[in-house]
């Protein structure tokens, strides 16, 4: 199923004007209740359509406060309204176009729009108004995983053949042009509380050598791992040329390029687990050099094993390197990769899952 991804809209938010008071007994107006954005990782594009669905598409309102009368000097509080919204979405001022607050914290709740004070001696016993402003949320998608490599490495490929035999849902969120895309992937099997395990995973254009100074739009690609979980590298072992007149590299080079961009664009991004994935191991004498690279990145100080123009400063220290055929759904170093992902977000999981279903039994040769 292709989800067309909206990912702004713009909403009318109106918190609870306060209750009056009354003068004459000293009675105190209810507060006009709040509104809240709560921010989920299991809340999905489609999810919150649905809620605001059921609420009206343009408004946000909460509930004023109750009057104070004589029967009930104290006005009832009026009830908060409490939006569900996926992790990481941003809010953004309408009329000014600043951000106002950005969700970025799983199962926290935000304040966006403060109800009005009740009426009291402070306000002559006048209910106030709430906060009241138009907004836009945009919808940034939570990636888990997020794949980078030279043209060619295989990247798209990949993906393919982590897309589960039973696909409940497969789906397409193209960004604001058709590349980069995020699929969103979910597997049947069961894991317990966490019920099914689902990844986002960004398959980005593949990065050219100089993409942290933005050559070919290397910004815009690299910017899409900023908010991933985990990084997969993906590298062609038998090595990458971009074009007939560009230099010839070695799958030990590409890693060390890969490693710099990185590392140039933005080097906090070096802390995030990553994995590295040598692609294309059918080749003939790619196993060796496949085995060649892991050898290397024994070495503690790997970069000074390459020419000088590959060298990164902050050399990665990979969560694990896995050989893959990706073409060929050779499974054993994709399973292992599965797993990686699957552990890596589910840090408390149990290790007893049976991870994939391969699409053919050959395939597990
Ligand atoms: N022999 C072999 N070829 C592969 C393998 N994986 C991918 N390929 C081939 O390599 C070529 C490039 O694969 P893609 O998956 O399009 O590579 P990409 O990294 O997504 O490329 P860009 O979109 O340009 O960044 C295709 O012809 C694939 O069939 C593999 O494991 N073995």
């Amino acid at each position: 199923m292709t989800v067309v991804a909206i990912d702004r809209f713009r909403f009318n938010v109106k918190a609870g004007a306060g209750g009056n008071g009354l003068a004459r007994y000293n009675g105190v107006g209810g507060d006009g209740g709040n509104i809240y954005l709560h921010a989920r990782n299991d809340v999905q594009f489609k999810r919150l359509l649905k809620q605001l669905d059921n609420a009206d598409l343009q408004r946000m309102r909460a509930e004023v406060g109750a009057a104070a009368t004589q029967t009930k000097l104290i006005g009832k509080r009026g009830q908060d309204t409490v939006f569900k919204v996926p992790t990481g979405v941003e809010v953004i001022n309408a009329d000014t176009d600043t951000v106002i607050v950005r969700c970025n914290t799983h199962d926290k709740r935000y304040l966006l729009a403060k109800g009005g004070e009740g009426g009291k001696s402070t306000n002559n016993f006048v209910g106030q108004l709430g906060e009241q402003f138009n907004i836009i949320l945009s919808l940034k998608l939570r990636v888990d995983v997020g794949l980078i490599g030279f043209p060619n490495a295989g990247k798209s490929t990949l993906l393919k053949a982590l897309t589960p035999k039973k696909k409940i849902h497969i789906a397409n969120y193209p960004f604001t042009t058709t590349k980069p895309q995020v699929c969103y992937l979910k597997y049947d099997q069961d894991v317990g509380d966490d019920g099914l395990f689902a990844m986002s995973i960004a398959d980005l254009p593949g990065l050219i050598e100089g993409a942290h100074l933005n050559r070919g739009k290397g910004h815009k690609f690299l910017k899409h791992v900023e908010n991933a979980s985990i990084i997969i590298f993906v590298v062609d072992a038998t090595g990458f040329r971009l074009s007939e007149d560009s230099t010839y590299r070695t799958a030990a080079e590409t890693v060390g390029l890969l490693n710099r961009e990185l590392e140039l664009y933005d080097s906090s991004l070096l802390q995030k687990p990553i994995v590295l994935c040598i692609n294309k191991t059918d080749l003939p004498n790619s196993e060796e050099k496949a085995a060649a690279v892991e050898e290397m990145l024994r070495e503690k100080d790997w970069p000074k094993l390459l020419p000088e123009d590959c060298r990164p400063q902050n050399p990665i220290v990979f969560r694990s390197i896995l050989k893959t055929a990706a073409r060929d759904f050779r499974l054993n170093g994709l399973q292992e990769l599965l797993r990686e992902v699957y552990f890596e977000l589910n840090p408390m999981a149990s290790d007893d899952y049976d991870f994939f279903e391969p699409r053919s039994k050959k395939h597990l040769t």
